[in-house]
């Protein structure tokens, strides 16, 4: 990058926010200048960037002002009100939410697959739902060498996905159980510990949940293929960190496991792990805090033509939202 940043992170407190403040480290990346936001709740608390206490800022339209790049990381409706605010200031907007994702003029990015589109930004470039993502991760390999034409999956989904909340009430619930006391929940509609929920986001019509469509509908503009199909059960299980997903997969050209699997190592970001002879396939506790993601349990399958079955595990407050988004960030 040939230049120095002024950032501006929208929900810096957030359990995506604090670890774009730990990518943006790691990854050395550019910043000049760095303006922490979040709720009028968290004004005064103080975040650490490399090795300097930044003081958290309630979020207000003014706070834009001369800011590069805004990482928006707050929820969809706060992305709705402030991001425009945000471009009109002359900010460029990446925006972890919803809210923009499916829109004509806003590129939705998972660098390694299309980061040539992010070229096209109006000033809003939308990062991909974390499931999404770390399911293309391992699908898109296999789809340029294969052709996907549909896929069936269920995920496993942290319950840090549901936010910083989420995961003190796991921990909480857990607590509460190994004493014998009642347990509270707020964020799940049921108890997650030692349970596990088979609904994540609101249902819909057609007895999908929002978040089972959004594999769908964002793998279709991301790998630019309106065909895609992909039938998803997204369940929330009591794991603190990392998404996993199995996926059977259907392609239109004839499959073999030894294609599957160089086409694997030769991507980025995602590593192969499938021995079984040794038990060794990729778990969420192995890939919690990690930049990759990961694939095992890679088979033919057995019900489908040109079919492959595989199981992704990645951690979906890295590649799933804060690694993703300043890797975006980098190619600006
Ligand atoms: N968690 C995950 O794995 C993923 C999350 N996302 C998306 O990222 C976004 C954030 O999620 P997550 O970090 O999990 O959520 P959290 O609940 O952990 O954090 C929310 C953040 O938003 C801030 N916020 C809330 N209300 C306001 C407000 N009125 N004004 C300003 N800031 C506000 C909070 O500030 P305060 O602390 O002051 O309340 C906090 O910083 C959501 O859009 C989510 O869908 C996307 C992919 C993965
Ligand atoms: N819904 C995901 C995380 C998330 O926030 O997704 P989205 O950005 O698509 O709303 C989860 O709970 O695991």
């Amino acid at each position: 990058m040939s230049r120095d940043y002024r950032i501006a992170i929208v929900g810096a407190t957030g359990a995506v926010g604090v670890e774009m403040l730990r990518v943006l480290e790691r990854r050395n990346f550019p910043v000049a200048s760095l303006r922490l936001l979040a709720s009028p709740r968290s004004s005064g608390k103080t975040l650490t960037f490399r090795g300097k206490d930044v003081v958290v800022e309630p979020l207000q339209p003014s706070a834009f002002a001369g800011i590069d790049i805004a990482l928006f990381s707050a929820g969809g409706s706060i992305s709705k009100e402030y991001a425009p605010v945000a471009v009109e200031s002359g900010a460029v907007v990446i925006d972890n939410s919803s809210a923009f994702r499916q829109h004509e003029n806003v590129p939705l990015v998972v660098p390694e697959v299309n980061g040539a589109d992010v070229a096209h930004h109006k000033g809003i470039i939308a990062n991909p739902n974390c499931t999404t993502a770390i399911t293309l991760m391992a699908l898109y390999p296999l789809h340029k060498k294969f052709r996907v034409k549909r896929i069936f999956a269920s995920s496993y989904q942290a319950v840090s996905g549901a936010g910083a909340r989420a995961l003190e009430e796991l921990r909480l619930q857990v607590k509460a159980v190994a004493n014998d006391l009642p347990i509270e929940k707020e964020i799940f509609p049921h108890q997650i510990a030692f349970n596990v929920i088979p609904q994540v986001d609101s249902f819909l019509d057609t007895g999908y949940t929002k978040e089972e469509m959004k594999m769908q509908n964002e793998g279709r503009r991301i790998m630019h293929l309106p065909t895609f199909k992909a039938s998803v059960t997204c369940v929330r299980v009591p794991v603190y960190r990392a998404h996993s997903v199995a996926v059977s997969a259907e392609f239109e050209r004839p499959v073999t496991l030894h294609e599957a699997r160089e086409a694997i190592n030769a991507f980025p970001g995602i590593e192969l792990r499938d021995d079984t002879a040794s038990r060794d396939y990729p778990m969420p506790l192995d890939y919690a805090g990690k930049d990759d993601c990961a694939v095992g349990r890679l088979r033919l399958d057995c019900a489908l033509e040109n079919g492959i079955s595989f199981w992704v595990c990645g951690d979906q407050l890295l590649k799933g939202a804060a690694l993703n988004a300043v890797q975006i960030a980098e190619l600006l």
